[in-house]
């Protein structure tokens, strides 16, 4: 199985977004609009915060998603894509010159 990345679960948001499935979290979260949805995205930060500060590896992760989750929503609500953010990521990397270190396979000599 491919690894499932960031990518694949924009493309999920952006169409539960619009779907009128009310079993969805994603549609209902995405009616209550960009305010509730940042409001969520703060709570789920502090949530992340506590779990790495005072809680397991496994909370952690369990909140880091929810926080990643609830930030493709907000983007995919401000019609701002992945690509976007990744894009300026990939301008920082490249502004330090560490791009090509990252790709290549590590060098077991250093
Ligand atoms: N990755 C997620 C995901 N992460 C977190 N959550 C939901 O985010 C909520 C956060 O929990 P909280 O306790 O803070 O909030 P809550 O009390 O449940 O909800 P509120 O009433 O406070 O908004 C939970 O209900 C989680 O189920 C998610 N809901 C959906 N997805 C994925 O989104 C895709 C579409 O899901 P649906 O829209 O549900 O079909 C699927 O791939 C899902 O796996």
């Amino acid at each position: 199985m491919s690894e499932f990345t960031l990518k694949d679960l924009e493309t999920i948001v952006a169409a539960r977004a619009s779907s009128q499935d009310a079993s969805s979290y994603t549609a209902t979260l995405a009616a209550k609009g960009v305010s509730h949805t940042a409001k969520k995205l703060g709570e789920e930060a502090v949530e992340t915060i506590i779990a790495a500060v005072s809680e397991d590896d496994g909370r952690l992760t369990s909140e880091a998603a929810d926080l990643l989750y609830h930030l493709l929503v907000l983007l995919h609500l401000k019609h701002v894509p992945l690509s976007a953010v990744t894009a300026e990521l990939a301008r920082r990397t490249a502004m330090t010159g560490l791009e090509e270190k990252a790709r290549r396979p590590s060098d077991p000599g250093h």
